[in-house]
């Protein structure tokens, strides 16, 4: 009697060290890496065997198959892999509560880090003295150029009015058009509206949430990590979930990565008269020439000028 045969399988859900895995025929089951080397997250394809017969159901993880990104963000201490094989990061902020625009700029870092295109969605249209407010707050994020991707499909980051909860057939319709097709991973602050989105496009969605939990966390209810939802039913379609935006690290970036993550920045950096210019406090720096409290787009916010000076010195505080 041999082993069961080795089949390719796409991680679901992750927590700890088990995982989800869905077999072609849709059929989900848990499993177990083999190795350290094994160790998948969400979006990860993988190889995986079943059980010899008599075994029980939970498998194998034998091989992680090659990533064509991996989307993650690095704390302190523990690295936290968040997704993989993604096509766009969705940033979901809303109106209200107001957002940090550092948690949003520290998001997009680390989407462009990755090569993967980010997408703003700004929730709450409804709520309109605030939504004009943050609206504005997003300028400069509107005037940047993504640098992920390839050069045709450059572009400035796309930020998607939403009011999730009021006017939903309009905004359903032009958010499905801009998530079809592919896997988007879906972050944002508590409050902003993501549970909102998931269950509008995936009805069912918290039920769905609460099984694999529990399936993961052998019956206890915990918190649920990083879950993969399928929108449609031909499974061309996908949601990521992924908790988490409130501690996003950036510490697997080098301090001198940093301007290339920021597309408005990275525009003048080549400019410098030196060319390992920080643009903290260097003379004949191409981008501190830039930062001006205007609309223009070539103009750097202030804003932003600031948080690169912040994120600069955090990176570049001794690692461990
Ligand atoms: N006014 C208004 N409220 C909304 C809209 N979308 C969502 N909300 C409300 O905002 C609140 C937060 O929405 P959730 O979907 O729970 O937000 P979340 O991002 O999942 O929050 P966490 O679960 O804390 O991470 C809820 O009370 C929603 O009903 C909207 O378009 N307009
Ligand atoms: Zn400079």
């Amino acid at each position: 009697m041999g082993t069961p045969a080795q089949q390719t399988g796409l991680v679901v859900a992750s927590h700890g060290r088990h995982c989800l895995v869905e077999s072609a025929d849709g059929q989900r089951r848990i499993c177990h890496p083999r190795g350290k080397k094994s160790q998948a997250v969400v979006g990860d394809r993988v190889l995986w065997q079943p059980p010899p017969p008599g075994q029980g159901d939970e498998g194998t993880i034998e091989k992680v198959l090659e990533r064509r990104n991996l989307f993650y963000r690095q704390d302190e201490i523990r690295t936290k892999s968040f997704a993989a094989n993604l096509d766009q990061v969705l940033i979901l902020i809303a109106a209200e509560p107001v957002f940090s625009e550092s948690q949003l700029a520290r998001a997009l870092i680390a989407a462009e880090a990755a090569g993967i295109p980010p997408l703003i969605g700004l929730n709450k249209r409804d709520l309109a003295e605030p939504f004009e407010r943050a609206w504005q707050r997003l300028a400069p994020y509107r005037h940047m150029a993504s640098t992920a991707g390839d050069a045709a499909a450059r572009r400035a980051y796309e930020v998607l009015p939403l009011a999730l909860t009021a006017t939903a057939d309009a905004d359903r319709a032009a958010l499905i058009e801009r998530l079809a097709g592919k896997t988007t991973l879906v972050l944002g602050p508590s409050g902003s509206g993501k549970s909102t989105l998931i269950n509008l496009l995936v009805p069912g969605a918290t039920a769905q949430t609460g099984e694999i939990s529990q399936a993961l966390n052998s019956g206890r209810h915990t918190t649920t990590s990083t879950t993969w939802y399928w929108v449609d039913e031909a499974r061309q379609t996908a949601l990521i979930d992924s908790p988490g935006f409130q501690e996003f690290g950036l510490r697997h970036l080098a301090p001198a990565d940093l301007a290339r993550c920021m597309p408005d920045i990275a525009a003048y950096a080549g400019g410098c008269r030196f060319y390992n210019c920080t643009h903290l406090h260097e003379p004949g720096c191409a981008v501190q020439a830039q930062v001006r409290e205007d609309d223009a787009p070539d103009a750097i916010s202030p804003s932003r000028y600031r948080i690169y000076g912040e994120l600069f010195a955090e990176l570049s505080e001794t690692r461990y």
